[in-house]
């Protein structure tokens, strides 16, 4: 007899043991579970040894997975039960107080992951690499935070973990915004108020003796608005703003009252917000004055440029719903959200849209100009964006651009205007250019305070009678003073010299920019012929005066039917004499002014 093997126990069936079905056919366990269940892999698992212990390690794996899951599971519930998690999306402000929280709290010591970045004006908050407060060197060492911390706050368990976003890829390249998750057990909110709270006290004091200036630069279609660019501005003191008497006062005081009356305007009904346009020619001050009352408010600025592409009706709205209570907006160049003059007496002369028109001719080059609508703006102005204490400024250099439903009290309160310098002005200038303390004199006869005092004195007011009043901007005459640092006497007899010498490169300029118009102007010409010539018939356009009105004639067997993106409004029917007539069809703007004749078909 031959010895059999150790028959396995499976389901009261034993291996190898042979038996008979109800129809007596005789049968075995293997084949049993092969035939019944097609496992035969897991049946001669059990016809040995090796097969039994995987089996039981497998079972045994699965039991500590389970465990593992569940405690995982119950884990999640009780920090689920027992927790409060608060995310911050970078883009939006708190995202820059929790960070400067979390840096002072030195959560990110443990980090072993670096990006070195040179230091410049943009904000990062990276760790201190010194004892001292500064940190050092011209290098910042920003921590990536990748791995979660846990950190003690109060007598609190916060767990901080921080999440990478999705890259968004703009014209700037990607760029992924990250967000900062923050469990605290307790169960208790206003611990959470608390903390949010004293990291923005922290923010508000640590950012004191700068301005901060938030931008958009990029597009960003997330569920919080991206002022993605944070930069530092070392304060500037309100008396460093050299304009006429009482002007820069004015403004302060204004803004301080409107700041300090919340209660009053909600009493009122009327929404608090106050708008101040500042208008005039460029290098007046008007950028450094927003700069200076805000450094002098303590007020966070928040700057949209709307020459931006990416800036539409609704970026701007969400941009100006997500500025946080009493912060400045600005927004500057605001007339490059309309029409020049220039460019309304010369409208594109490609017609996108018109089939015939494709790939025709250059495009002219034009100013840069905004998507944003004018009821777009309004709105926002109007709107919840600007309510709730924040100071809405504008700045143009072309006040006879805005349409004058912007410039209406409640959207525009004050309007303020800054002229080219004054003599006064330029004495004012030159006294706060060369402060006593770091001049020399080339008479060395000049050497106790008194004589520097009224030698400066003396040199300021030379200097201003050399500058002509309202002809140059304080930018202008700064720049003129900076090429003779420490040096005021050179400053003030050269001024003559520097004010001719100017007026013939503004001639030059002049002349330059006349020729260029010119040439731009012929280009339409040409551009304006090829097309016509491109709609079937034999155009001829020419501009009359550079003005408003095109006149020319225009013939030929096809003559457009309609001309999307154009518009025609005057027609000069004189020497009309076919039935041509036809192809004003469809002209039905009058923003522009055409003047058309036609001539008889030719033979
Ligand atoms: N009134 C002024 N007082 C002091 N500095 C001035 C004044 N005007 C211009 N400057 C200096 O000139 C430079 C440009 O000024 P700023 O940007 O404020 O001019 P702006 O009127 O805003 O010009 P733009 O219209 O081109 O934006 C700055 O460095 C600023 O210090």
């Amino acid at each position: 007899m031959s010895a059999r093997p150790r028959p396995h126990f499976y389901g009261g069936l034993m291996a190898g043991d042979q038996d008979r079905n109800d129809t007596g056919e005789l049968w075995s366990a293997p084949s049993f579970l092969t035939r019944i269940m097609g496992f035969s892999f897991f049946a001669s698992l059990f016809s040995n040894t090796y097969g039994l212990g995987s089996v039981k390690l497998l079972v045994l794996g699965s039991i500590i997975e389970t465990g593992r899951r569940l405690c995982q599971w119950l884990f999640e519930r009780l920090r689920f039960q027992y927790s409060i998690t608060i995310q911050f999306g970078e883009g939006d402000p708190t995202y820059e107080w929790i960070i400067l929280f979390l840096t002072e709290h030195n959560v990110w010591r443990r980090s072993r992951d670096f990006r070195v970045t040179a230091k410049n004006s943009s904000r990062k908050w990276g760790i201190e690499t010194s004892p001292s407060s500064q940190p050092e060197g011209s290098a910042d060492y920003v921590p990536t935070y990748e791995l979660p911390q846990l950190f003690r706050w109060n007598g609190y368990w916060l767990e901080i973990k921080r999440s990478k976003g999705t890259p968004t890829y703009t014209q700037m390249g990607a760029q992924s915004l990250s967000t900062i998750f923050i469990t605290i057990y307790t169960l208790d909110m206003t611990v959470v108020s608390k903390l949010v709270e004293k990291a923005r006290l922290r923010y508000v004091e640590v950012s004191r003796p700068n301005v901060i200036i938030h931008t958009a630069d990029t597009p960003h279609f997330g569920p919080t608005f991206t002022w993605n660019n944070v930069k530092c501005k070392i304060r500037r003191p309100l008396d460093s703003i050299i304009l006429e008497e009482g002007v820069i006062d004015s403004i302060v005081g204004d803004a301080r009252e409107f700041l300090d009356m919340e209660n009053w305007y909600i009493d009122a009904g009327i929404p608090h917000r106050r708008g101040y346009l500042l208008y005039g020619p460029p290098g007046t001050g008007k950028s450094s004055t927003i700069h200076a009352l805000a450094g002098e408010l303590g007020m966070e600025i928040y700057s949209l440029s709307l020459a931006a592409g990416f800036v539409d009706d609704s970026f701007l709205q969400r941009a100006a719903a997500s500025i946080p209570k009493r912060a400045i907006f600005l927004i500057e160049d605001i007339d490059c959200a309309f029409p020049s003059r220039e460019e309304g007496e010369h409208p594109m002369p490609l017609l996108p849209g018109y089939p015939g028109m494709m790939g025709l001719g250059p495009r002219l080059p034009s100013r840069t100009r905004s998507t944003v609508t004018l009821s777009g703006l309004l709105n926002v102005i109007d709107g919840v964006g600007s309510e709730e204490g924040k100071l809405f400024f504008a700045t143009t250099n072309y006040i006879d651009h805005l349409d004058p439903a912007l410039l209406r009290p409640g959207r525009i309160d004050r309007k303020i205007q800054y002229k080219l310098a004054t003599r006064e002005q330029a004495t004012a200038l030159f006294l706060r250019f060369f402060p006593q303390s770091y001049i020399t004199f080339e008479d060395s006869k000049v050497s106790s305070v008194d004589e520097k005092q009224s030698r400066l004195g003396e040199l300021a007011k030379t200097f201003s009678q050399g500058v002509p009043e309202y002809e140059f901007s304080t930018a202008e005459l700064q720049g003129y003073l900076l090429s003779c640092k420490k040096h005021p006497e050179q400053a003030a007899i050269g001024i003559g010299a520097w004010v001719e010498q100017e007026r013939i490169e503004r001639k030059e300029r002049k002349e330059r920019e006349i020729e260029r118009k010119a040439k731009e102007q012929q280009s339409r010409d040409e551009v304006t012929q090829m097309q016509f010539a491109n709609m079937g018939g034999l155009g001829m356009m020419s501009k009359r005066g550079g003005g408003q009105k095109v006149g020319g004639a225009l013939r030929g067997p096809s003559m457009p039917k309609a001309l999307p993106g154009a518009s025609l409004v005057s027609l000069s029917t004189d020497s009309l004499s076919q039935p041509d007539m036809a192809f004003t069809d469809g002209f039905t703007s009058d923003s522009d002014s055409v003047s058309v004749s036609t001539l008889p078909t030719a033979a």
